[in-house]
């Protein structure tokens, strides 16, 4: 394995897990599993499956939870081995494992490369790791999931794309017990690595600081909690405890699964907003779009203050970077990235935190294994495939409805109109299926923006000119040149 290879697989620099996955052998696949199953389903499910190795036939991925690993394999599993089979001829079959994660917050800084131990379950392999550390503190203060020190206010920037975000959290966290309840629940949505968890786990920090009673819980743990409850038969204390607290902050909502255990969120959330107990709650998507989630629940959280958070700008990446930079030094002290090699960086890496984690992670790696200096080359070469060459066009739909009624002969009033002639549905149709591929929109929204469709008319037409353009190259043409009328 490159060094690359594996500082890439070695996880956030302050997240402790890597979600990256860019193999080339892995991107190719995940990408026609994008393709296949859409944005949601992709995002909630595939981004943070890791290809460990590919070694007798078969390939050997990794996710960093349990959960995740069992919802994989009874869901997706025989798919992706059909699909990677099709792209990777050394590939027969494939094994699902829990990565363990790379040391946390208890754990000692150390100031050299530390070997991360690969799951028995993917054989007895050795993967490694290059953790910069932070200064030495406890965590597990709160029951719930386990806090990361690291992730405080302090060590949170704030721009243009997180500051209402940032605000809102701030003034929760530093409400007095007895304080008037502010945005009650508060939503943050945001995507991958974009900084929830990390503003959540600060708020948690300095809401606690404030003396109320604060809890940070997973959807995972919260589900895993509560069904363990009720095996126990302790489901009541285990509501109990859950009401009485004063500030309940829930991450990753879109992986809480299965209506039981919904409900009876559902039921913790109206405790607890009607007690006036304050609620927040971090998805990577707007809870209008939360589409595996009870409907009521989403109107219920729909119903706060929900605030998204975009991408991080040019001069936070920079800020974020420098704060790494600074935190790596205190461990190798010979290790120093020039100015001009921060500003690359920050340039360049673009798609998230835990992107610039990984780069940083990368440059120290290089730099204490080789010795060698670290310059905008090597940088270049080190970060190669965490840059974005080209920034993906973003395309409207009202765009795509007006290009496809263009070149159909139809009006775009047609298109949104309830009218079911052929020269109109399957104009329809074709622009449907184009805004699901080209858009990050959910079917709903889709729906929404189509004249008020329901979302099963979208899922319908996006798998029938899916099946008509697998049957006709003439349509699969039509379409292809509509998609590069849009993109370009
Ligand atoms: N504004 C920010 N200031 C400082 N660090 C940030 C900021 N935004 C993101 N990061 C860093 O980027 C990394 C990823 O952030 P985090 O884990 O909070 O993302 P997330 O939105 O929770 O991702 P996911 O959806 O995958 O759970 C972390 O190391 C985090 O500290």
């Amino acid at each position: 394995m490159s060094v690359s290879q594996s500082a890439a697989r070695s996880g956030g620099y302050l997240g402790t897990e890597d979600r990256d996955g860019r193999d080339p052998a892995w991107e190719t696949v995940s990408q026609r599993l994008r393709a296949e199953y859409g944005e949601d389903v992709y995002t909630s499910w595939f981004t943070r499956i890791v290809l460990d190795r590919i070694e007798d036939g078969a390939a050997f991925l990794t996710v960093p939870t349990r959960f995740l690993k069992s919802w994989i394999q009874a869901h997706y599993a025989e798919r992706i081995a059909a699909v990677f089979a099709e792209s990777d001829p050394r590939v027969a079959r494939v094994s699902i494992g829990v990565r363990v994660a790379a040391p946390k917050l208890s754990t000692p800084p150390r100031d050299s490369v530390i070997a991360v131990p690969v799951p028995e379950a993917l054989g007895a392999r050795t993967g490694s790791a290059v953790v910069a550390p932070f200064p030495r503190v406890d965590a597990n203060r709160l029951a719930g999931s386990p806090l990361d020190r690291r992730l405080t206010f302090d060590t949170f920037h704030s721009g243009r794309s997180n500051a209402l975000a940032f605000a809102a959290a701030r003034q929760i966290a530093e409400a007095r017990p007895g304080d008037p309840v502010a945005f009650n629940p508060l939503v943050i949505h945001a995507a991958v690595g974009l900084g929830k968890t990390h503003l959540l786990q600060a708020t948690a920090h300095a809401a606690e600081a404030t003396g109320r009673r604060v809890t940070y819980l997973t959807a995972e743990k919260f589900m895993f909690d509560f069904v363990a409850s009720l095996r126990a038969q302790t489901a009541l204390a285990f509501k109990e405890r859950l009401r009485a607290i004063d500030v309940l902050i829930i991450d990753d909502l879109q992986f809480l699964q299965g209506k039981t255990v919904q409900q009876e969120f559902g039921h913790t959330l109206n405790a607890l907003l009607d007690g006036r107990q304050q609620v927040i709650v971090a998805a990577d998507r707007a809870p209008a779009e939360l589409e595996a989630i009870d409907e009521r629940l989403r109107s219920r959280l729909a119903g706060g203050l929900t605030l998204e958070m975009g991408g991080l700008d040019e001069e936070l990446r920079a800020k974020i970077l420098e704060m790494r930079i600074a935190a790596a030094k205190l461990a190798h002290p010979r290790f120093d990235a020039p100015a001009e090699v921060v500003a690359y960086v920050a340039r360049t890496v673009t798609a998230n935190g835990r992107d610039l984690d990984g780069a940083v992670n990368r440059l120290i790696a290089h730099n204490t294994l080789s010795n060698a200096p670290i310059t905008v080359e090597m940088a270049e070469a080190a970060l190669r495939d965490l840059v974005r060459q080209v920034e993906p066009k973003r395309v409207k739909i009202e765009e795509i409805q007006r290009i496809v009624a263009r070149h159909y002969q139809v009006s775009r009033a047609d298109i949104l109109s309830s009218r079911r002639t052929q020269t109109v549905v399957r104009p329809r149709q074709i622009a449907m299926y184009l805004a699901k591929q080209l858009t990050l929109r959910s079917l709903p929204e889709i729906g929404r923006r189509f004249g008020g469709r329901d979302h099963t008319t979208v899922l319908h037409a996006v798998r029938k000119i899916d099946e008509l353009v697998k049957g006709s190259p003439t349509l699969a043409d039509e379409v292809d040149l509509l998609k590069r009328m849009l993109l370009e």
